[in-house]
């Protein structure tokens, strides 16, 4: 559940102009509610449909000499999230960590997560839709189920056995787990679960 090494932001930004940046995002909230009156919804945690029918994070390139990494994401979560997205603010202490994207160019991606209250992630799904990129990179934004049925399928299972864009669904289980949204052995099987095939 995720080999690669992971960088910090420094040690990335130390290996020179050779080097492209990448740049997402993990927006989530708490969410009290529960599915059927009884599964515990935990947090909304989004993700988005993007053009290519894979399942990845707001965000994008950014180029270093240009701006900041968190000023270039910001700019990328504007287009992505319209100008709800705005306000978010992403830092440095926000930075997850980063790591060498299995490309022949020599890409390295970074993995920012922020947390929101459910009414500023209600806002930034409404207001998503009149993003510039909506409807083109961006085919909408989805929620990913934090919860296993009781079939020990439904659920988180089924939805890590969609399709994800470079290193997302690895960064989405390590932030699951580091941010303590699902408990590690929940995450472990459902891991498993998956790529056992449904
Ligand atoms: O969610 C992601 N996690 C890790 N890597 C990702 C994710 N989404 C895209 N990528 C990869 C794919 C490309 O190599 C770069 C940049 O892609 P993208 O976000 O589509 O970039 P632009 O919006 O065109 O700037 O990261």
């Amino acid at each position: 559940m995720g080999e690669s090494r992971v960088l910090s932001r420094a040690e990335a930004l130390e290996l020179g102009p050779g080097w492209r940046h990448a740049c997402h995002a993990l927006l989530y909230a708490p969410c009290p509610g529960r599915l059927f009156g009884r599964v515990p919804l935990r947090h909304a945690v989004l993700m988005q449909m993007r053009f290519d029918g894979q399942l990845g994070f707001p965000g994008g390139f950014v180029d270093p000499r240009d701006s900041s990494l968190e000023a270039g994401l910001s700019r990328e979560l504007r287009e992505e999230l319209g100008s709800g997205a705005a306000p978010l603010s992403l830092a440095e202490g926000d930075h997850l960590g980063a790591r060498f994207a299995e490309t022949p160019q020599r890409l390295v991606a970074h993995f920012y997560a922020k947390r929101l209250s459910l009414e500023q992630l209600r806002a930034l799904e409404e207001g998503a839709t009149k993003a510039a990129d909506h409807g083109l990179e961006v085919l909408g934004l989805v929620r990913v189920p934090l919860y296993t049925l009781r079939d020990g399928v439904g659920g988180l299972p089924t939805f890590l056995s969609n399709s994800f864009v470079a290193s997302a669904r690895q960064q989405l289980l390590q932030a699951l787990g580091a941010l303590g949204l699902v408990p590690e052995a929940e995450l472990r099987r459902a891991d498993a679960v998956s790529r056992k095939g449904l």
